[in-house]
This record gives C-alpha cells, structure tokens and sequence, in this order.
C-alpha cells in the first residue's frame, strides 16, 4: 500500500499542533474527503492558477488551493512547493503539504478508447479565517481594532 494514503485528516491536525512538523506529500482522497469532494459551499477564493477550498479537520480548518491548467503550469508547481518548504516565517503562512497526483482514466477519442493522464496538483495550508488584504482595501471587509465586519 501507498505510504501516503494513511495520512488521516487527525495526522493533519497535529501537523497544526506542531510547529515542527515539516510539510508532507498528501493523499488526494484526503484532500478531497476534508474539502466535500472540492465543493462549491467550501470555496473561499480564486486567485489566478487555482481555487481555495476550505477543508474540515475535526477542530481545526486548513486552506486547500487547487491549481488549474495543470499541465501548463508544472515547472512552477515544483518551484512553488520547493519555495514554501524553505519559507518558514512567522509572517508567511504555514504550509502544510502538497499533492502531486496522476491517475490514468480511459477515455473515447476519436472512436477510439486511449489512456488519458488526468492530474492534479495541491497545495494545503494552515486556514487565515479573517479574509484576503484585498477584501481590506476594496472595503469589502471593514476593519476595526477589536473586530471584523462585512459591509
Ligand atoms: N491560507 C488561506 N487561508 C484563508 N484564505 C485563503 C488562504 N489562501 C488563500 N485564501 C483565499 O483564497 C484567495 C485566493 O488565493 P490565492 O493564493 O490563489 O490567490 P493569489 O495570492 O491571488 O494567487 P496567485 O497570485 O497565485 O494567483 C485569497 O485571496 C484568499 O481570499
């Protein structure tokens, strides 16, 4: 059995218990169990390679970033997992894995049935529950010091 598949949503949230822990290669079925099969109801935003999702640990929250344009964009898939695993910051948000997934699935093509790779590239980290700087300055979300508010 693969390694990776017994990595369980309570291995992920003592990850975020442990300052530690150094960043893992995760499980799709994982990623896609915590975030209800990358459900609308769980996304939380868009950025210009991928959709974030949230994904439901049993106390905590992680964020799940979803690139798109998989195939375009690998080269600097592999450099922004390499860069996140270096940058350690109390100011950067904490990484916590990664998934590098490609499945083969049958598919008719021109009459013919031919394997195709789907893949699928994630990103995991820790959950920022007081929305983007963005929403801050388009005062989407007004900011007060004691607390937050959507207008
Ligand atoms: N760790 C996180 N916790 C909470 N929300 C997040 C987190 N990461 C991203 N988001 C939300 O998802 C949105 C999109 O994130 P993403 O990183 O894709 O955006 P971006 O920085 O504009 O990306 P890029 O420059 O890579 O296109 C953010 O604006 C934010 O609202």
């Amino acid at each position: 059995m693969d390694h990776q598949s017994v990595i369980t949503p309570w291995d992920l949230e003592c990850m975020l218990c442990d300052e530690a822990a150094e960043p893992k290669a995760l499980p799709l079925s994982l990623l896609k169990r915590i975030t209800h099969d990358f459900s609308d109801e769980q996304a939380i935003g868009r950025g210009g390679f991928a959709v974030v999702y949230k994904g439901m640990l049993e106390n905590r929250t992680v964020a799940v970033k979803r690139m798109s344009n998989t195939y375009m964009y690998e080269k600097e898939f592999q450099r922004e997992v390499e860069c996140l695993m270096i940058a350690k910051h109390k100011n950067v948000v904490r990484f916590l894995g990664y998934c590098a997934d490609t499945q083969g699935n049958m598919a008719r093509y021109e009459g013919k049935f031919v394997m195709a790779d789907v893949q699928q590239r994630l990103l995991c980290f820790e959950y920022l529950p007081k929305g983007s700087l963005h929403e801050y300055i388009t005062g989407k979300i007004m900011w007060h010091p004691n607390y937050l508010f959507s207008s």
